[in-house]
């Protein structure tokens, strides 16, 4: 069985690649910040069952942007080989808060992603309830995250604000 997990785990790694994990609760906007970077918009997204995976070439640095769909229990096969962890909070529902900082507390205890540099997209801003990038840091305690480089930024999958700027420090922190 373990031999087993791991052939599947290998089927998704890849040494060569600079891999960006999406991970982040279900509805959280993974997918649309996805297709509004590749395609230019967020038309047709339904939920993920499995991952999307898209390339996009920045100062001529190309990431692979791993969006895995919410199914918490799947996160662990696409750990191995990421550099950069990108957490995607619905930041309008405030509801969810707590399970999302849990979540993500969770993920940085995960040795196969101790290395790598955390960038949390504080989503949905354009929706008038939705809590801004520095409450977000406030109610996550995000300045308690000492054992790695992390930033957070503010975006809107559906106007695209935010967007380039998560991208550009994502290029500067990949090693
Ligand atoms: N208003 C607004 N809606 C958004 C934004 N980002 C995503 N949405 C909407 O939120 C819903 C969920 O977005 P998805 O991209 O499917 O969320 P996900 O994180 O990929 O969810 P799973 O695939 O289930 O894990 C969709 O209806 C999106 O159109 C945003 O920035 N603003
Ligand atoms: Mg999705």
């Amino acid at each position: 069985m373990g031999q087993l997990t791991s052939k599947v785990s290998s089927l998704f790694t890849s040494n060569n690649e600079n891999r960006v994990l999406m991970l982040g609760l279900d509805g959280a906007g993974k997918t649309a910040i996805l297709y509004k970077l590749k395609f230019g918009n967020t038309d047709n997204i339904i939920p993920t069952i499995g991952f999307n995976m898209e390339k996009i070439t920045i100062d001529k640095t190309t990431l692979s942007l791993w969006d895995i769909g919410g199914q918490k229990h799947l996160w662990k096969f696409y750990y191995p080989t990421t550099k950069i962890l990108i957490y995607v909070v619905d930041s309008s529902n405030e509801e969810r808060l707590q399970d999302a900082r849990e979540e993500l507390f969770g993920l940085l205890e995960e040795p196969e992603l101790v290395k790598c540099p955390l960038l949390v997209v504080a989503n949905k801003q354009d929706l008038p309830n939705a809590l801004s990038s520095e409450e977000l840091t406030e109610k996550f305690h995000l300045e308690s995250i000492r054992n790695r480089k992390w930033h957070i930024c503010g975006t809107s999958a559906q106007t695209g604000d935010g967007l380039n700027d998560g991208l550009k420090w994502v290029k500067e922190h990949i090693k």
